[in-house]
């Protein structure tokens, strides 16, 4: 791996690597950072920092924002929702379909931008932020199934997708045949009306804002409280590390993912270790094989063996368990600080 030669005080030469500034995203994503040596001190309402150890710079935005920068190809890395990436996506395509409709670009140009999509590529899944996008309605109202919201007003921050499911619902109950799921045709005949609003979406039923809504639920806390139940799912969401197109330097590109990889390996993993005797390694390996195989060194002690495996932590205390019982003994669990394979 080369070593980096870092510029001086501008973003000129440097990798843009765009963070959630707020919300449910933001400190999961500034422990990665940490975790991945990336070292940065972020001056008061600065929404660019400059990282000290790499030729990089973190730009803070909103999650919502952070797809439109790196699909644009203004920012080479970033940290948001698979939800957000989903959103600006069927936007982008919305955006194509009106100008195919308005005469501004052919069918064929429409086709060559569809396939392109919103620009923005997944490196990495990073396992936080797990939520899912859920259409909503009051428990105790008449509206039961999804369909039975065509026509109404639906609140929602996630306006595309929100289109998309009604435009794609609306063909299903006119009993209009489509060859492309995806290829709404009606769009600027939505019966159903979107109503865009940017937080507390929960709030908008009991206010008369809205007959239905579609919000993400992660504990289903707030959808309960507010007296609300999901009766489908439009998008199932975790926080994703996206690139673009043609990063400005795909080796550095790399050399974060590798990191992040690492990370969030060490996170979901610990390295237990025993020492068992060989006849019962069939036996413990078959428990516990490992994410690749364990390491097995040989004791002094004749006919026993050390083992050392790596165990997913949620899984740790069972295995424990089935280890002591067939012979295994001295167990260790230790936590892993990093890895990298
Ligand atoms: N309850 C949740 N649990 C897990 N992840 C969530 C939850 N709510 C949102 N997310 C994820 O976090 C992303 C950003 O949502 P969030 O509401 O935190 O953003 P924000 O609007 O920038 O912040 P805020 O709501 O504080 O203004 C969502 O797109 C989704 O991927
Ligand atoms: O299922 P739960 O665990 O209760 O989480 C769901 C809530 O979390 C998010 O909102 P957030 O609290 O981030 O604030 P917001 O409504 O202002 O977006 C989301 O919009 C829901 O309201």
């Amino acid at each position: 791996m080369a070593d980096f030669i870092l510029p001086g005080d501008s973003l000129e030469g440097r990798l843009l690597f765009a963070v959630p500034k707020k919300g449910r995203l933001n400190q999961a994503a500034l422990n990665l950072l940490e975790g991945a040596d990336i070292q940065f001190r972020r001056e008061n309402r600065l929404d660019i920092a400059l990282v000290k150890n790499l030729p990089i710079a973190l730009i803070f935005l909103p999650a919502a924002d952070i797809p439109t920068f790196v699909g644009e190809g203004r920012v080479d890395l970033g940290i948001t929702g698979w939800d957000q990436v989903q959103e600006h996506d069927a936007g982008v395509r919305a955006l194509h379909r009106a100008r195919r409709f308005s005469g501004e670009i052919t069918p064929e140009e429409e086709s060559a931008k569809y396939s392109k999509g919103s620009g923005c590529e997944t490196v990495l899944d990073l396992g936080f932020g797990g939520c899912k996008l859920q259409v909503q309605v009051p428990e105790k109202g008449t509206y039961k199934s999804p369909k039975d919201l065509v026509g109404k007003n639906i609140g929602t921050s996630f306006v595309h997708l929100a289109q998309r499911y009604f435009a794609n619902l609306e063909l299903e109950v006119d009993s209009l045949k489509e060859d492309n799921a995806n290829q709404v045709k009606f769009t600027s005949k939505l019966r159903t009306k979107i109503v865009e609003l940017s937080g507390s979406v929960e709030a908008a039923c009991a206010l008369g804002v809205a007959d239905g809504i579609v919000d993400l639920v992660e504990s289903g806390e707030t959808m309960k409280a507010a007296g609300l139940v999901a009766i489908d799912t439009v998008v199932e969401s975790t926080a994703i590390l996206i690139k673009s197109r043609q990063p400005s330097n795909p080796e550095l590109v790399e050399l974060i993912a590798s990191r992040i990889r690492g990370v969030i390996t060490a996170q979901r993993y610990v390295l237990c270790q025993y020492n068992v005797e060989r006849t019962s390694l069939p036996e413990v390996t078959k428990i516990a094989p490992g994410k690749r195989a364990p390491t097995i060194t040989t004791l002094d002690e004749d006919g026993w063996v050390a083992v050392s495996v790596m165990v997913e932590k949620k899984k740790i205390a069972p295995i424990m368990d089935q280890l002591t019982k067939v012979g295994a003994t001295d167990i260790l669990v230790l936590d892993i600080a990093n890895t990298r394979s």
